[in-house]
């Protein structure tokens, strides 16, 4: 080969100064760095000449405020055959996401050495962040009823599921119904708008039922479920009767007229491992139809 078309060191130095990517080299057993790329060292180091940072352990220069060898260093993980890791990270100084591309190899003095090549992927990140926070919204929206703020009938299948495998062994599990009494005549004598605010009003007395140990939905026009679980059977029809006061508490001025209503509520409980929830919401069903034949307004438990 002639002498001019020999491919020396610092052809290969200049090529890597050129990429559009992180490179550098640092040794497995000190962290030292051996080789940085003007791109690493521009967006990451902050530094203008690899001699600025020569021989400082990788994790001082690449990572912010880090005084000691990083958690989720490769160094360990690297294959011995000189297979690539590949992983992704964002880096804690730069705050970018790069795709890195790590190998252990041998340094031209013998020691061995990670090569890491990276290359940036923050607009993918952020594409999909965006898109993760889209199907968030969208899940959200798909399981909210919109005039109450509360789970629709679907999503509370769906996560009084949940409730159940969670909830600690020895505790109760109740169903609470809850029907608003004569809604109707809410409708007929002041228009359904007046129902709209009545009803959003509940679902917004009902959200604050809402914790790690409830799901509360609406699950028709004006009735409303509430799965709850408890340390006992009383503290579950306590909850019941807590529902039934937040309902008549609701006062709503709508132009001249006052909008109050009651519900009614039935409760069935149990404290079966694995209950069957369609039974239960039986029970339940049956025990408000007793509170409505008993004049409503009133809370009626399942026996
Ligand atoms: N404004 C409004 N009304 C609704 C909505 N969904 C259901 N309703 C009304 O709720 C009323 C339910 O009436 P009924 O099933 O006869 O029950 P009720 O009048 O509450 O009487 P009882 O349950 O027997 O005490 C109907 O007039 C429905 O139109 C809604 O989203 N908005």
């Amino acid at each position: 080969m002639h002498e001019e078309r020999q491919i020396k060191p610092a052809d290969f130095e200049n090529i890597l100064n050129n990429l559009d990517a992180v490179v550098y080299v640092a040794d497995t057993d000190t962290h030292e760095l051996l080789f940085m790329n003007t791109y690493a060292l521009r967006h990451i180091a902050h530094a203008d000449n690899f001699s600025d940072i020569a021989h400082l352990p990788c994790y001082a220069v690449l990572q912010k405020n880090q005084t000691r060898p990083c958690d989720f260093c490769t160094n360990a993980k690297l294959p011995a055959n000189g297979d690539v890791l590949v992983w992704e990270f964002k880096n804690t100084r730069s705050q970018c996401w790069y795709q890195c591309r790590d190998r252990l190899i041998e340094w031209h003095d013998g020691r061995l050495v990670r090569l890491e090549v990276a290359t940036d992927i923050s607009e993918r990140k952020k594409a999909e962040e965006a898109l993760q926070r889209a199907q968030k919204e969208l899940t959200t929206l798909a399981e909210t009823d919109s005039l109450t703020g509360l789970y629709n009938r679907r999503a509370f299948f769906r996560y009084v599921d949940e409730l159940i495998k969670l909830r600690v062994q020895t505790a109760y599990f109740a169903i609470i119904l809850l029907d608003i009494d004569h809604f109707k005549l809410i409708n007929d004598r002041f228009g359904h708008e007046a129902g709209d605010k009545l009803l959003s009003a509940i679902g917004k007395a009902l959200r604050s039922l809402n914790n790690k140990n409830s799901v509360v939905a609406r699950t028709g026009g004006e009735e409303f479920t509430i799965a709850v679980t408890g340390a006992s059977q009383d503290a579950l029809v306590a909850v019941a009767h807590q529902v039934q006061a937040l309902i008549s508490d609701i006062t709503l001025n709508y132009f001249d007229a006052t909008l109050s209503c009651t519900a009614s509520v039935g409760i069935a409980t149990t404290n079966t491992q694995s209950p069957d929830i369609n039974q239960i919401m039986r029970h339940a069903d049956h025990a408000l139809y007793r509170a409505k034949a008993a004049g409503r307004a009133r809370t009626e438990i399942a026996t």
